[in-house]
């Protein structure tokens, strides 16, 4: 048990991150009109190393024209491996208005890739004069990423948020698949003639979650690739939100409903929480730090536990 106080994430909603190529400008407004929490225009993978430039300017116009309303709205820059990515900050920094709120950080893999970034997104705010400071979220999608999941998690006080991408991590980690999330064929169990399937993501996502939830960052699920697939979403989202994360990527705009839906706290779960909360409050007053709740155990962790629901249904009320 440490001393310390686990440091709370910044307070806002967090379901969805809906992500659309910087060179694709004709989808910016639906991007913007859409129920998504986070928008995250791309200037990396989903951008042709020859659309690069067009799409920084694409991005850097539509941060100004667009009215994104009160959608968090960050920018995915290339990464440090590549010629691109010292533009995409400085050009995006001196350019792009006030209403830029954050840089994701690709393929991170260590501490000093955030501190490279965080020096010259610095340099360029104190040269332009930006007064709005700029946050970051990063992705862990490689064999280093996450072996410093927890030194990245605490390399910059820029730092806001963490996503897992399943794609680039399952090639960085040599894993036999060419699925984004979700179930892997061949990923089972085997016992009496049945096969029972395991989630080959899960140690990632909860390295992840230890690490964002050590340093007051909010951990997310990266992409699911295969759109047609909602169950398959859910189902993966549903683990996700079970093991601490606070929402998930959509790559097609059918995703933003479903993420919506997971990561928002059903009445029933918040009704529940709220009856904890009085149940331990009446313990409380009877001298008592447990009692008996529809026949199981909540003693003073089940208050903290029945808090997390019940903020994260208020955050998103007051929306
Ligand atoms: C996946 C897509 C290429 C599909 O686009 P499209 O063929 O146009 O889809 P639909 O015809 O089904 O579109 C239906 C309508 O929705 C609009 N649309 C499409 N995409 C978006 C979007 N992202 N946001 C908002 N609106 C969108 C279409 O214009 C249609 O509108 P209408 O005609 O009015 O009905 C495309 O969805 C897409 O480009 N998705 C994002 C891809 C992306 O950004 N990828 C990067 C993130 S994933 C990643 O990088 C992996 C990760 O790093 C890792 O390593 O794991
Ligand atoms: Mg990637």
């Amino acid at each position: 048990m440490s001393f310390r106080i686990q440091p709370t994430p910044v307070a806002r909603p967090n379901r969805c991150q809906l992500f659309g190529p910087g060179s694709r400008p004709a989808i910016f407004e639906k991007m913007a009109t859409s129920a998504a929490d986070v928008i995250n225009l791309d200037l990396e993978d989903s951008v042709a190393p020859d659309d690069k430039a067009e799409a920084r300017k694409n991005v850097i116009q539509a941060i100004g024209d667009i009215d994104w309303g009160n959608k968090h709205l960050s920018v995915r820059i290339n990464g440090l491996d590549t010629p691109y990515w010292y533009k995409d900050v400085v050009e995006l920094l001196e350019n792009a208005s006030d209403r830029l709120d954050q840089i994701m950080i690709p393929k991170a893999g260590c501490a000093s890739d955030i501190y490279a970034v965080d020096a010259l997104v610095t340099a360029v705010e104190r040269a332009k004069g930006r007064t709005k400071q700029i946050g970051f979220e990063v992705i862990i999608e490689s064999a280093a990423g996450i072996a410093h999941v927890e030194e990245i998690a605490a390399a910059s006080p820029r730092m806001q948020a963490m996503s897992l991408g399943a794609a680039d991590f399952a090639a960085s980690m040599g894993m036999a698949t060419t699925g984004i999330g979700g179930t892997q064929e061949n990923y089972y169990m085997h016992r009496e003639g049945q096969k029972y399937w395991s989630d080959p993501w899960h140690w990632a996502q909860a390295a992840i979650v230890a690490a964002c939830r050590t340093h007051g960052v909010l951990p997310v699920d990266g992409p699911f690739g295969d759109f047609s697939d909602d169950e398959g979403f859910r189902a993966q989202a549903r683990r996700s939100a079970t093991l601490g994360m606070v929402g998930k990527w959509a790559i097609h705009p059918k995703q933003v409903a479903l993420a919506n839906e997971v990561f928002t706290p059903s009445e029933e779960a918040v009704g529940e929480a709220k009856e904890i909360l009085a149940a331990m409050e009446k313990a409380k007053a009877e001298g008592a730090g447990a009692t008996v709740y529809k026949g199981r155990l909540v003693d003073i962790a089940s208050i903290k536990q029945a808090e997390v629901i019940v903020k994260q249904a208020e955050m998103i009320a007051g929306l």
